[in-house]
């Protein structure tokens, strides 16, 4: 099964998103492409797009989301707000793959204002191919992380590698 990809994006990341969409809904991996906008003409700060965005993977409607404003950094705090979310700007190939294998993170965020376009659109093709590994060494730190947000304190009452 194909992946649900959300975009989302304010008025400074508005001509990625359309590219990224585009990009999106012609690969083989993309089951489906959700749109929150903004859409053509529409002037929506960066918070209430990705909190948006976000609601849908956080509520299993989506899988992933890829969103972008001016810099990455405004969509992707906003979407951390969503409990259950993990989101970041990587804007080079090394930090997308770890954005997944290690962080499990379901959010990729760009910025418009930062990176060039090619430059985007290849990450983004990257980013689809990756695949978190439950059994991986990475694991127990994202269920930690999970935690954290759960206020179930288990994990730091376990942890080892801080003391
Ligand atoms: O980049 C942004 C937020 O991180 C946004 O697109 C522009 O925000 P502003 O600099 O506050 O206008």
């Amino acid at each position: 099964m194909g992946l649900r990809v959300v975009v989302a994006a304010d008025i400074a990341g508005y001509d990625y998103k359309e590219q990224l969409k585009k990009d999106l809904e012609a690969d083989d991996r993309v089951d489906e492409v959700i749109d929150v906008g903004i859409g053509s003409g529409e002037d929506v700060d960066y918070p209430h797009v990705a909190v948006a965005g976000a609601r849908l993977i956080a509520e299993g409607k989506a899988d992933r989301g890829l969103f972008v404003c001016g810099t990455g950094m405004g969509v992707a705090i906003a979407a951390n707000k969503v409990p259950g979310i993990r989101a970041s700007t990587a804007h080079d190939s090394f930090s997308v793959e770890r954005l997944v294998l290690s962080n499990n993170a379901q959010v990729l965020t760009f910025g418009q204002r930062v990176i060039g376009l090619e430059l985007a659109r290849r990450l983004a093709k990257e980013w689809l191919g990756y695949t978190f590994d439950p059994n991986s060494s990475s694991a127990p730190k994202v269920a930690a992380l999970e935690s954290y947000d759960t206020g179930d304190n288990s994990a730091e009452a376990a942890r080892t590698s801080c003391d």
